[in-house]
């Protein structure tokens, strides 16, 4: 079994080309995937599936060729993953599946254009986000935030701490952040942001992985809660500071635009013996049978 290894900005993903659909994918060889001692190690997984084989993209087929099927490193599934979509167009062209420029691909949380160049930085329209009622009390690092709520087809809550700079926001502890269940039911992305120089610097704790050293939905929850806070309109480009590197949130009418590098790092074959070991690939279940298509983090 071939895989590819790929990041965005230090957010990284094993990637599993199934254009079939003949993989079930388990929450068990999922976290055995990503575990950084004893598997390849990642945030999470991207399965290349085409629409046609994917009961879960079933309608999309016509206007989209491939679905991306995102895991996180916990083995939960989730709605969209901004450098994930971008690493998987990436891999599309670099493996010959699709020509360099504009591709649509499905997702979860429905369809999404993704423009890539022949080389260089890849960029995708998010769709429009969603500002949910709020704020909602989010505590980080025994603070408690007023945070944001948004959506980018995923949860989001973000946290403004002014008064830090760059510098006492890498500081922080950010393992466990606290929120009320209530307000996100199917858990939540919790995003820490500061003012730096060319825009906002942020940290983030995914929902079903732990803190990573980027997130494109994150990034752009961010920039829509900061410019939403500034109330002048969406301004042309935020440039988003994470530790993984730098992310561009621009806007097109009412979608969001997320840029930044994508990129493939390896090509490997998973051992039979590891993969026997991690429970392997079962036949892919019926589409009635299959796993529920959205797990939080619980
Ligand atoms: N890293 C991703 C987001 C992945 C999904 C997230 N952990 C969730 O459960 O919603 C990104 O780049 O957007």
């Amino acid at each position: 079994m071939r895989f590819v290894k790929g990041h965005g900005t230090g957010n990284d993903f094993v990637i599993l080309p199934d254009a079939d659909g003949e993989l079930d994918l388990s929450p068990e060889l999922v976290r055995a995937l990503c575990h950084r001692g004893t598997g390849i190690g990642a945030d999470g997984v991207l399965r290349v599936v085409l629409t046609a084989a994917e009961p879960a993209a079933a309608g999309d087929s016509a206007a989209a060729r491939w679905f991306m099927d995102y895991r996180n490193a916990d083995g939960s599934i989730a709605e969209m993953c901004g450098n994930g979509i971008r690493v998987f167009a990436r891999y599309l062209v670099d493996a010959g599946y699709a020509a360099p420029g504009r591709l649509v691909i499905a997702t979860r949380a429905g369809l999404r254009a993704v423009e890539v160049p022949a080389g260089g930085d890849v960029t995708v329209e998010m769709g429009p986000p969603e500002l949910a009622a709020g704020p909602v009390p989010v505590t980080v690092a025994g603070r408690e935030f007023a945070a944001v709520p948004v959506s980018m087809g995923n949860p989001h809550a973000v946290c403004f701490a002014d008064d830090l700079d760059p510098a006492g926001l890498a500081r922080l502890d950010l393992r466990a952040p606290a929120y009320p269940a209530a307000a996100f039911p199917e858990g939540v992305n919790v995003e820490v942001v500061v003012p730096a120089p060319d825009g906002v610097a942020m940290r983030v704790f995914e929902r079903g992985v732990g803190e990573t050293a980027s997130c494109g939905t994150g990034a752009c929850a961010v920039a829509v809660a900061w410019a939403a806070r500034n109330g002048d309109g969406p301004p042309a480009e935020v440039e988003v500071d994470l530790p993984g590197g730098r992310l561009t949130v621009g806007w097109r009418e009412s979608t969001v635009l997320l840029s930044g590098p994508a990129v493939l790092v390896s090509d490997g074959v998973l051992r039979p013996d590891w993969l026997r070991a991690a429970g392997g690939f079962g036949p892919a279940a019926p589409a009635g049978e299959r796993r529920p298509s959205v797990v939080g983090a619980g």
